[in-house]
C-alpha cells in the first residue's frame, strides 16, 4: 500500500492532530502535515477543503482530517466528488468504514477522542481493507450520484 498520507485539523483538532502524525511516522509512514499549527483559532473548512481535494484527485489516496467534533470536517470533505469521508469514535466504526464504505478520508473529533483510542481506531483503519462484493455496487451507486447520473433530481 501507499504509505504517504495527507493530514490536517483546525485549532480544535490541533493536539490529536500532532500525536496521530507522530504514531504515523513512528509506523513507517510520509506524513503531508498542512497544518494548522496552533491552537489559535482557525476555520475548518479551509483545510478540510486542502486535505479532501489532495485525496479527491489523487495525489494522495489517503487522508485524515481532526476538528472538535468530526462534524465540520465531515461536511466539507464529503462535498468533494470521490470523497468518502468517516468520523469514526470507535474501531468498529473505522473498521466499518474500509470494509463496507472504501473510506478514503478518516476523520478524527479532537475534543472526544483520547490520543490512545485515536491511535488504535488509525491503525484498524489504515490496515483494514475494501471488501468489495456487494459493496461495491453501492459505492458505484454514490458515484453516479456525484455525476447526476442516477436519475433523480431536475
Ligand atoms: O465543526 C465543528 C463542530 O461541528 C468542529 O468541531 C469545530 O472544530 C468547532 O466548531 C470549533 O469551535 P470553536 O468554538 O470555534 O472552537
Amino acid at each position: 500500500m501507499d504509505q504517504t498520507i495527507i493530514i490536517g485539523a483546525d485549532h480544535a483538532g490541533f493536539c490529536l492532530k500532532e500525536n496521530i502524525k507522530s504514531f504515523l511516522e513512528e509506523s513507517g509512514w510520509v506524513v503531508s502535515d498542512i497544518g494548522t499549527d496552533s491552537e489559535a483559532s482557525v476555520d475548518y473548512p479551509d483545510f478540510g477543503a486542502v486535505v479532501a481535494k489532495s485525496v479527491a484527485s489523487g495525489l494522495f489516496s489517503r487522508g485524515i482530517l481532526v476538528c472538535g467534533s468530526g462534524v465540520g470536517m465531515a461536511i466539507v470533505a464529503n462535498k468533494f466528488p470521490g470523497i468518502r469521508a468517516a468520523v469514526c469514535l470507535d474501531t468498529e466504526t473505522a473498521r466499518l468504514s474500509r470494509l463496507h464504505n472504501d473510506a478514503n478520508v478518516l476523520i478524527f473529533a479532537g475534543r472526544k477522542t483520547d490520543p490512545e483510542t485515536a491511535r488504535k481506531i488509525a491503525e484498524v483503519w489504515l490496515e483494514t481493507p475494501f471488501e468489495g462484493g456487494r459493496h461495491q455496487g453501492r459505492l458505484d451507486k454514490i458515484r453516479a450520484l456525484e455525476s447526476g447520473r442516477d436519475g433523480f433530481g431536475p
